[in-house]
């Protein structure tokens, strides 16, 4: 058993990706891998055959490792409600709330569970590649840190530290987060990926041998920019990643943009489909025109309904239903659908109006419910997932839809991840688009979501394969980090 760290000079530096890449590459080489992140931020999750919710991010790279995905693979997930709390989930189960200023200082029992894991995960791979989380540079926060060098100095892992090119300044970023770090920290930091690179390589190659020589540690790698390929990620979406051209009638979907929208991953597979277009949007204008409008997740339901009516948007979906012009609302959003939400557990708020355009009501209930639910419409299969405090029940009959409802072009489902069952998928949208008034129809020859999802790991994997000197990798992950490497200063102030 061995592991590795993949750390980053910034957010969407990359981190994610390579780890996928490099999760893929070995799970290639017949090696049992598995991806670990020890502490993710987000709302973007998703719930374990075992009933375990992850992030999203570690969920998919479990796939790329072509391993099952556990607890154990990202112990603790802080999911924002707003901007000074988060709810926290354990080893996949909901553990309480974290108030921002207790970040830093609140964190030791979960360090120790993410160590644990750790551990335990280590003991049944081959290798364990990890994913640190911002900068290891973060010296005010170094203290309490589990998820960077916090990690690393505990488990001895080497580091691997991943600079975004695209945005400038990654030569000085790299060599400032080696020289920011103790002399005991530096000494497991290993070697540099530079990450989504375009043009010529040619210039960029004196530049590389001088962070070499500066810092005395290799540059393993040059990654190209990947078109097409990111990774399902942890607060943004990347819908225009997905679209496809189709001749012939286009559909477009536009989704409203909620502060805390979560598991909005559900429309990347809208976006997969040949000719449709996924926007997303806080501008009514856009909601007005759009000949679908989504609705998705939302991990503060009252609070986002509150903000889609500060915006106007709330006229604006209510006018499309009117007109009989399609509407679907996923999980939270199928729930501000509602006629009314009461809701003592999420927002506290008591008893709000919903929209009113499906006959039910929302009730909360402490308990969360994590689930992955199996079903069908119209006679097409339907795998999904959900993750809700609030569950919706009828009060009218209305006609049913996968476990929500329907009334007129207005759908709502609390399920998750249904748009990825590609029979079902164009089934909807053939019905959607007739509601609209579009001739769109599926392409007859249009690739499954799943295997659109296998070809961007493996077109990683590629990269990993090409663009990284590997033998360096291997050895890394066989020995650690070589002793002897050299002490940058100033080191940690
Ligand atoms: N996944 C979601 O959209 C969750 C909806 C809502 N926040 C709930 O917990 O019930």
């Amino acid at each position: 058993m061995s592991g590795l760290l993949v750390a980053g000079t910034t957010s969407d530096a990359g981190k994610s990706l390579v780890t996928a890449g490099i999760c893929r590459w070995l799970a290639r080489r017949g090696i049992r891998v598995a991806p670990f992140k020890a502490q993710n931020m987000s709302n973007n999750s998703m719930v374990c055959a075992d009933g375990a919710e992850i992030g999203r991010a570690q969920w998919l790279q479990a796939r790329a490792a072509r391993a099952e995905p556990e607890a154990a693979m990202n112990p603790v997930l802080l999911k924002p409600g707003s901007d000074r709390r988060s709810h926290v989930v354990a080893l996949g189960k909901p553990f309480g709330t974290l108030e921002a200023g207790e970040y830093a200082t609140g964190r030791a029992g979960l360090a120790s569970i993410a160590f644990d894991a750790y551990a335990e995960l280590s003991g049944r791979f081959d290798v364990v590649v990890c994913e640190g989380a911002g900068s290891p540079a973060e010296i005010n926060l170094r203290a309490g840190d589990y998820v960077n060098l916090g990690l690393a100095r505990r488990f001895s892992l080497p580091v691997l530290v991943v600079g975004d090119i695209d945005r400038g300044g990654v030569l000085a970023a790299m060599f400032g987060t080696l020289a920011l770090l103790s002399a005991e920290d530096q000494a497991l930091v290993a070697g540099w990926v530079v990450n989504k690179f375009r043009g010529d390589v040619g210039l960029l190659r004196p530049g590389l041998a001088s962070l070499e020589r500066v810092t005395g540690r290799p540059v393993l790698g040059v990654l190209p920019w990947l078109d097409r390929v990111w990774i399902d990620s942890e607060d943004a979406l990347a819908v225009a990643g997905w679209r496809r051209e189709q001749t012939g009638g286009g559909l477009t979907v536009a989704v409203v943009r909620f502060p805390r929208a979560s598991n909005a991953t559900d429309v990347d597979a809208l976006a997969a489909e040949p000719g449709v277009t996924v926007t997303l949007t806080a501008d009514p204008d856009v909601v007005a025109a759009a000949d679908l409008v989504v609705l998705p997740g939302s991990r503060a339901t009252v609070d986002d309904l509150r903000w889609l009516r500060s915006r106007g948007l709330d006229a604006a979906v209510t006018a499309r239903a009117a007109a009989g012009r399609p509407v679907l609302g996923v999980c939270g959003g199928y729930q501000m659908l509602a006629e009314s939400i009461v809701d003592d557990v999420e927002s506290g708020a008591g008893e709000v109006d919903g929209l009113g355009l499906l006959p039910t009501r929302v009730a909360f209930a402490a308990e969360k419910v994590l689930g992955r639910p199996h079903g069908s419409w119209r006679g097409h299969q339907v795998s999904a997932y959900e993750i809700h405090h609030g569950s919706a029940t009828a009060v009218a009959p209305a006609e049913s839809f996968l476990d929500g409802h329907r009334a007129g072009a207005v759908w709502g489902t609390t399920w998750h991840g249904a748009f990825e069952n590609d029979g079902f998928r164009r089934a909807w949208l053939t019905e959607v688009a007739r509601a609209a008034g579009r001739s769109w129809t599926p392409a007859p020859d249009a690739p499954g979501f799943a295997a659109l999802r296998e070809d961007m790991l493996d077109r990683l994997a590629d990269a990993v394969d090409t663009a990284l000197d590997t033998s360096v990798l291997l050895r890394l992950l066989d020995s650690g980090a070589p002793a002897g490497l050299p002490f940058v200063p100033p080191g940690a102030p």
